[in-house]
């Protein structure tokens, strides 16, 4: 498969070598220092692009693969406010766009495991107090992280008393806190506490390094390869 790397920072060079391992060839490595080779990814050159750059890059870049068709798996986060328009672009041109605020399984199987415990706390609203928090390295740009947007959101489709979330701040009865800090190099850990005066119950993901998420977006762009719509990491485990 001929993998177009749209962001060659952090992401972008684990993907690389995963997808190098895994037999496929880069057809192009697209940074901001060379920003405007974009144009010359097409679907004679590529089969697939993978899109890891920035919340203010991922729009541009986004509606370009779109409006010229090209298959696309997309990790950036901090853009979803245009989350729509690229979703009715890839209808409209019948295109190709995987979307995941985290490529890794683990973190998917832990966002399961976020939703049940929700559930399963419902009827406990009173006694037991809902936080979340993520930790990431210093150099990432957006917080709260999208990855504890999904579990917030988990939250609030589960709980029954939650209707948004708040970032850093002291939540109101109705709102899910997301605490982010960000320390030295941390690749992403994400944790939800429910607290009452007698005890507390916590869950955490810990990722160890980028390369399960690396892993997850490569193993999306080869199973996007003929397909057409819209899709998530549910669809891929078939969660
Ligand atoms: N979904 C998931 O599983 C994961 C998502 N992420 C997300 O992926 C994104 C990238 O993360 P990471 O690789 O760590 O970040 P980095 O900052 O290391 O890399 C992003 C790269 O994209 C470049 N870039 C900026 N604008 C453009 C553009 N217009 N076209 C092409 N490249 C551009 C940046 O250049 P410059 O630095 O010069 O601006 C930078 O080199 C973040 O939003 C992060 O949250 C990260 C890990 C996992
Ligand atoms: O920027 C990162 O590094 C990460 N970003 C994603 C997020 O915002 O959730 C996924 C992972 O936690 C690493």
């Amino acid at each position: 498969m001929r993998i177009a790397l749209l962001g060659y920072g952090k992401m972008g060079k684990v993907i690389e070598q995963i997808a190098l391992q895994r037999g496929h060839e880069i057809s192009a490595k697209i940074d901001i220092s060379n920003r405007t080779d974009l144009l010359s990814i097409n679907s004679e050159n590529t089969d697939v692009v993978i899109e890891f750059s920035s919340p203010e890059s991922a729009y541009g870049n986004l509606k370009f693969c779109m409006e010229f068709g090209l298959p696309t798996v997309s990790g950036t986060t901090g853009w979803l406010q245009h989350q729509d328009e690229i979703a009715r672009l890839c209808l409209e041109n019948e295109g190709a766009f995987f979307y995941a605020s985290n490529y890794s399984i683990g973190v998917n199987l832990f966002f399961e495991l976020n939703k049940s415990l929700a559930k399963l706390m419902s009827p406990y609203t009173n006694e037991y107090k809902v936080s979340t928090n993520e930790i990431h390295h210093t150099e990432k740009r957006d917080a709260p992280s999208g990855t504890a947007i999904t579990l917030a959101q988990g939250i609030i489709e589960n709980l029954g008393n939650k209707i948004k979330w708040v970032n850093n701040l002291t939540a109101n009865d109705n709102e899910v806190p997301i605490w982010s800090s960000r320390e030295g190099k941390v690749p992403g850990t994400h944790e939800v506490k429910y607290i009452s005066e007698v005890d507390q119950i916590e869950i955490k993901h810990i990722a160890h390094s980028r390369n399960g998420f690396a892993l997850g977006a490569v193993i999306a762009a080869e199973w996007i390869q003929g397909k057409t719509g819209i899709f998530g990491m549910q669809d891929m485990l078939g969660l």
